[in-house]
């Protein structure tokens, strides 16, 4: 593997404030479809934003117009002020880094060799120099396996780097994915529903894992369906709604935006804040009603001495 981990290659670290994500009038018509219509955003440093919207709403087709994926039928993507060329891997050079929707591992490699490949981009030795394997070669491979260990314990998979990827449950497939994208050093991340499928401790886990990538001075920029992580997460958040974006602000404000209720009908919030609340006040209530029922019976054991288990 041709690697290099000095950080000389890396995008500098964006000043506080500091627009990273400047997209303006993206617009993604696939056919007569359009999937994205004329959408503006952007992303500051040390912000986390989300993006939400209904099924089919243009989410991941946006992201894919961000990454190079998509050209974009009309508009700009500007990353730290210079126009993002349409290559993906010119993107993640540039400095933007993405997880995918559906899982993406080198299904057969360790967990350390897929964080190796994140690094590919940040790579000088060439294919001569790997071919030779000089001092030069030796020298950055240690460095970048310094790193990728690195990472693999900033996610909480260090003791993981000699599994094969595809044993690894899924929850820990989804932080490997983060781990091989923080590998290219970015200073925007994008992430596409990183909770899907993960139980709820799995869920408050990821939330704190991109609250410490934002603390490391790298953006993010995050598609959810999972509200009440949303809503927890992010500074601010725009919402899609066919192709357009509908709203945007903190989440107090699109949570009270009654287009964005309305956008939702029939589609409610998955996990929105206050469900979990109502299923323990559910739960109290079934308690509270059982309790009295086995009133009589605690007379009874009463009256015969025994006491109950409580
Ligand atoms: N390559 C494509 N060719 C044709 N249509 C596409 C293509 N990619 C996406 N679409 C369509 O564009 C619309 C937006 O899809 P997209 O996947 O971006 O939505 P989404 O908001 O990410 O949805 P979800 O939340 O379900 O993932 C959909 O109608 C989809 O069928």
């Amino acid at each position: 593997m041709t690697t290099d981990t000095t950080t000389q290659s890396t995008a500098p670290a964006a000043a506080p404030g500091e627009t990273v994500l400047d997209a303006r009038g993206v617009t993604m018509r696939f056919g007569g479809l359009t999937a994205v219509r004329n959408v503006d955003l952007h992303v500051n440093s040390g912000e986390i934003v989300g993006l939400i919207g209904p099924n089919g709403a243009g989410k991941t087709t946006f992201f894919n117009c961000l990454t190079g994926l998509y050209i974009p039928t009309e508009g700009e993507v500007r990353y730290k002020g210079q126009v993002l060329p349409p290559k993906s891997f010119k993107v993640t050079a540039a400095g933007i880094a993405r997880t995918f929707q559906n899982i993406r591992l080198f299904a057969n490699m360790t967990v350390l060799e897929n964080v190796l490949v994140g690094r590919h981009t940040r790579t000088k030795e060439g294919l001569w120099s790997a071919l030779l394997r000089g001092p030069g070669f030796h020298k950055a491979e240690a460095a970048s396996r310094a790193r990728a260990q690195e990472l693999l314990e900033f996610v909480g998979l260090a003791d993981k780097a000699e599994h094969l990827a595809r044993n690894l449950p899924y929850g820990e497939q989804r932080k490997l994915e983060i781990a091989r994208a923080l590998a290219s050093e970015p200073g925007l991340l994008l992430l596409d529903e990183p909770t899907a499928g993960m139980n709820p401790q799995e869920t408050r886990a990821t939330e704190e894992l991109v609250f410490a990538i934002r603390d490391q001075g790298i953006a993010v920029l995050v598609i959810e369906h999972d509200m009440r992580f949303i809503f927890n997460l992010c500074d601010r958040v725009a919402v899609l709604v066919q192709g357009e974006k509908l709203v945007e602000g903190d989440s107090a404000t699109v949570q009270g935006d009654e287009r964005v209720v309305a956008a939702y009908l029939g589609e409610p919030f998955e996990n929105a804040p206050g469900d979990e609340e109502a299923a323990e006040v559910e739960a109290a209530e079934t308690h509270a009603g059982s309790t009295a029922d086995a009133a009589p019976r605690e007379a009874t054991d009463t009256a015969t001495g025994k006491e109950n288990d409580r």
